[in-house]
């Protein structure tokens, strides 16, 4: 058999049959110079087209300081250097949000490409197992594009054909590792190419203090937090259903109260009821107000849900033919479901018949109610199956502080863990709450990837002067 392996070690190569009788030696065919020299100044001038391609920026000052050393020497090219960073930096000074956006970060950018990223790319994937040798040739994924900014590196990747993003989630303890961060979570953009985030600081790190309240009134979405990349980061609540899972002290009642915070002046207004379920009366209690409907007994609760999935039908019958979505109006308004400790009212719920139903009118409502404008957001400590069977009703989830790595998936859905919501290792400390309370990993319905959070912590303070606020009691549907 005639095979083709590159390498003058193959001339050494022997292969025996068992009792060594016959002995093979492959046949080595010398490639003439000429070929091999092309080959290369083919990979040099594609290289040089690449990079000019992939790095402008840098390639043009290169290139124009060569040019300028090279006719006039070495002291003009100074001076035209030390005039050009006076001119960008007064700059940069006087607009330092246009600064920070055209020459910090994509000088932040190219840094991290050149010194970790390029540096290290072959090593660190070969180790992490995503490299590939293919007859004697290895091959590694393109590391396409590093985008920085305060708190992370994106890191743009084109896998090796046949690659699937698994492989590089199975890998992100090792990519973590690697490039020295202290996690990675890996998306896929499109077929063919992944996006590795590097966390460089944490923007979560310190506790983000309540919202302001929205200066006219929202029901789509509403601010609750901060991203991760330090921006305000926005939940959308109407048109969805929003399960919020976290052990004990994790911050389950921040993103509670945010939401209801976010949606006060549009509750003002007429635009949305907010029901609320309080089975542990310890959390919703505290603005009661605020509230256009309120249970605590597992009687009024499955009274209230039931409630809610009449309305739910009554929208359904009137809207059927006519149209398709709902708008909030002040005849009907955006219904909002809060639900604390939703075990209380399922699981650990002793009347069976009481039991029935409550997820009875639970699985109505989060099948058929977003549609109408009623939805269900609802909070629980223990994301088991047998504690909550209708969790995958819920499109959007959030995973706070989790006690067992299997949480993550029960919670966000299978694999969220691998891309990197590490939700069961969000820091705690027993000597202050507030380390951790909060952080969270949301997954949505029309974003499969993993993003973290950090829910406003709203205090009691805050929710006293929300009552003090918005406490008028408009009619309740
Ligand atoms: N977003 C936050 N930022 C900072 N600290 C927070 C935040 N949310 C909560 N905390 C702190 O953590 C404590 C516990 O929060 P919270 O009661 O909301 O947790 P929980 O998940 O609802 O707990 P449980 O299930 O036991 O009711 C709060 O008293 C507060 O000190």
């Amino acid at each position: 058999m005639l095979r083709k392996m590159p390498g003058a070690e193959v001339q050494g190569v022997v292969s025996t049959t068992p009792d060594t009788s016959v002995v093979f030696s492959p046949m080595v065919v010398k490639t003439p110079a000429i070929v091999v020299i092309v080959v290369w100044l083919w990979r040099l001038v594609a290289g040089l087209v690449k990079a000019v391609w992939r790095h402008p920026v840098a390639c043009v000052l290169t290139g124009g300081t060569t040019t300028l050393v090279s006719l006039l020497g070495w002291q003009t090219a100074v001076i035209v250097w030390g005039a050009g960073v006076s001119v960008v930096s007064s700059w940069a000074g006087l607009w330092p949000a246009a600064g920070m956006r055209w020459v910090v970060w994509p000088a932040l950018s190219w840094w991290r490409w050149v010194w970790v990223y390029r540096r290290k790319w072959r090593s660190v994937v070969a180790v992490a197992g995503l490299g590939r040798v293919v007859r004697g040739r290895g091959y590694a994924p393109d590391l396409v594009r590093v985008v920085s900014d305060r708190w992370v590196d994106r890191v743009t990747v084109k896998m090796l054909d046949g690659q699937s993003d698994e492989e590089y989630a199975d890998a992100s303890g090792n990519l973590a590792h690697g490039f020295g961060a202290a996690g990675c979570r890996i998306s896929s953009p499109k077929p063919g190419w992944v996006v590795l985030t590097f966390p460089r600081r944490d923007a979560l790190a310190k506790v983000v203090a309540a919202r302001p309240y929205p200066d006219a009134p929202v029901v789509t979405t509403v601010d609750v937090g901060m991203g991760e990349n330090g921006r305000p980061y926005r939940l959308q609540v109407h048109g969805t259903h929003v399960l919020i899972a976290g052990a004990t002290g994790s911050g389950k009642g921040s993103w509670l109260w945010s939401v209801v915070r976010g949606l006060l002046p549009a509750r003002q207004v007429g635009l949305v009821r907010l029901w609320a379920l309080d089975p542990k009366r310890m959390e919703l209690s505290f603005g009661r107000p605020l509230f256009d409907r309120y249970a605590a007994t597992p009687e009024d609760c499955a009274e209230m849900l039931e409630g809610a999935v009449k309305v739910m039908q009554e929208r359904a019958d009137r809207y059927a033919g006519v149209r398709r979505s709902h708008v909030p109006t002040e005849r009907d308004p955006f219904i909002l479901v809060i639900v604390d400790e939703v075990a209380f009212l399922t699981a650990y719920q002793q009347d069976k018949a009481l039991r029935a139903r409550i997820m009875a009118a639970l699985a109505t409502l989060t099948t058929q109610g977003r549609a109408v404008g009623v939805g269900v957001m609802a909070a629980l400590q223990d994301p088991r199956k047998d504690v909550l069977s209708i969790r995958n009703l819920f499109p959007d989830r959030v995973a706070l502080r989790l006690d067992e790595p299997e949480q993550v998936d029960m919670v966000l859905g299978d694999g969220a863990r691998d891309r990197g919501a590490l939700a069961d290792h969000i820091a705690r400390d027993p000597a202050d709450p507030s380390v951790g309370a909060g952080v969270s990993y949301v997954r949505l319905e029309n974003a499969p990837d993993p993003i973290r959070v950090r829910a406003a912590y709203v205090s009691d303070d805050d929710i006293r002067h929300m009552v003090l606020q918005y406490s008028t009691v408009s009619e309740a549907v």
